[in-house]
């Protein structure tokens, strides 16, 4: 058993508008996302959170708060990847383009659903509701969902992790 990749995806949100930001290189390159990157070993989930947020946005959150869950499997890849997602709403500092990522603000009615990961357009409206949710989605390449659940939870400490893939790795 592969022990799950874990990374950290995190918002920055008003009540009509959302930092996103587009992703210049590596994984995910070319679509808008949140911000966010790898857990590092001795970093806390939330820290690393914070730390991928600054790197890639130049703001730091005064506070995040952890809004989902969510799993990516892809079909022939034994290691699950584990993403807490997170919002903050009160922040500082500049909004800085890295050489990873490139910041804009969205009004909330015009995401480019269509530039992003095709597992958005179902969670987003969890998460910019402020609803906690879970997620697990399967994939088959980078574009293809050939399985998805989302569920509302109502407290995250709760979820049973998947530690394995849905489907048998041949
Ligand atoms: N399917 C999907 N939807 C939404 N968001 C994501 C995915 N898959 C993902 O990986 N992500 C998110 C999770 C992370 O925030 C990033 C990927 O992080 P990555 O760039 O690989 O991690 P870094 O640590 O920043 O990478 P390097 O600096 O090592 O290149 O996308």
């Amino acid at each position: 058993m592969v022990a799950n990749k874990l990374l950290t995806l995190a918002f920055v949100k008003t009540p009509t508008n959302i930092l996103l930001g587009y992703k210049k290189r590596g994984f995910g390159m070319g679509r808008w996302n949140g911000f966010g990157g790898k857990v590092e070993v001795g970093e806390t989930i939330d820290g690393a959170a914070k730390r991928e947020l600054m790197e890639e946005s130049g703001l730091v959150a005064n506070t995040l708060h952890k809004i989902g869950i969510l799993m990516f499997e892809f079909v022939g890849d034994p290691q699950l990847m584990e993403v807490h997602v997170f919002t903050t709403n009160e922040w500082k500092g500049t909004i800085t383009e890295s050489d990873e990522m490139r910041p804009e603000w969205f009004p909330i009615e015009s995401i480019p659903y269509k530039k992003m990961w095709t597992d958005d357009q179902f969670w987003f409206p969890y998460m910019l509701n402020a609803r906690p949710f879970y997620g697990y989605f399967t994939f088959e390449g980078m574009h293809k969902i050939v399985y998805h659940r989302l569920d509302s939870v109502n407290d995250l400490g709760l979820v049973e992790i998947p530690q394995q893939p849905r489907q048998p790795v041949i």
